[in-house]
């Protein structure tokens, strides 16, 4: 069976961080090439609106959070409702929440979303634990219910995930207090190293896509190496090696119930050379690119 269209949708936000330099991140992905190289591989892809958040409309940082939360997700949501498949480019990591609360949404007669996040931070700060304030540390809490209620309830629901169906690879900058309490896999680093990448991500796979109706891929850059990927808003050393993502990740997307891809925090003012465009460009290649049965169909 064909894949459906691949919709790329650029969330240019950086509101949510320190460093606001993720903003520009996903126009210079576009201008890098992306949506070429992803049609290359054999998808058919479009790229429609990039949402940006507005601070000039807001009166807080987390009050600009919101208000684009809200705009991302309803695009998300119409995507969704066009049965293609979205592609969320960052845009530091608060996108997730537009993104991650459509896909809920959209799921919820049929049952739940299972997510992977892959990430060198557990985004699970709520207003009331971040000592920085930056949303970007917020939006795994948020997706689980805790924190802004802007950020919570979009849809007029909270709980947009379970703790059971998400699981975390590649931490090694946290404060595990939320996650501990609720339960949720968290993988660190040193676990990644010592059983392998691969390992881990079949494991969170398998928690993402078991007893739910779809599942998807969260993937922050910083989650890799910066040796791999420096272009990166908050880079932490020592993380997933670039060529052991790319083995596991590959044809993630030939499930039919892998629903949707996210990749944030890509800081084109840190990536002299392009290094990380390239290596965020492989990435998407890798999980998104047709399965072997449709290019087959295709020749
Ligand atoms: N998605 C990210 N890069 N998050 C970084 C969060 C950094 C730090 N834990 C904070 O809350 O401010």
């Amino acid at each position: 069976m064909s894949q459906p269209v691949l919709h790329i949708v650029g969330a240019a936000v950086g509101e949510g961080a320190s460093d606001g330099g993720c903003k520009w991140g996903s126009n210079a992905l576009k201008e890098h090439g992306l949506q070429r190289a992803l049609a290359a591989t054999g998808r058919t892809v479009t790229w429609g609106e990039t949402v940006s958040a507005q601070p000039m409309l807001a009166s807080s940082r987390l009050g600009a959070i919101e208000g684009f939360s809200e705009h991302l997700a309803q695009t998300v949501a119409q995507v969704l409702h066009h049965r293609q498949q979205p592609l969320v480019v960052g845009g530091d990591h608060s996108c997730a929440v537009g993104t991650w609360s459509a896909v809920a949404e959209h799921l919820r007669p049929q049952g739940r979303v299972g997510l992977v996040w892959i990430d060198a931070h557990l985004d699970a700060h709520t207003p009331d634990t971040s000592d920085t304030q930056a949303p970007h540390g917020m939006p795994l809490a948020a997706l689980l219910g805790h924190g802004s209620v802007g950020m919570t309830d979009l849809f007029g629901w909270r709980g947009k995930l379970l703790p059971s169906q998400v699981a975390i690879i590649g931490a090694r900058s946290y404060e595990p207090a939320l996650l501990n309490q609720l339960g949720v896999r968290v993988m660190y680093m040193p676990e990644v190293l010592e059983r392998g990448f691969a390992a881990c991500f079949a494991e969170a796979r398998a928690i993402a896509s078991t007893g739910t109706a779809g599942w998807g891929i969260s993937f922050d850059l910083d989650g890799l190496d910066p040796r791999d990927a420096p272009g990166t808003g908050t880079p932490v050393e020592q993380g997933i090696r670039l060529a052991d993502a790319l083995q596991a990740l590959d044809g993630c997307s030939h499930d039919p119930q892998f629903v949707a891809m996210e990749l944030t925090e890509y800081n084109p003012l840190r990536d002299f050379g392009g290094q990380t465009a390239r290596a965020a460009t492989a990435l998407l290649c890798t999980v998104l690119a047709p399965s072997a049965a449709t290019l087959e169909l295709a020749a």
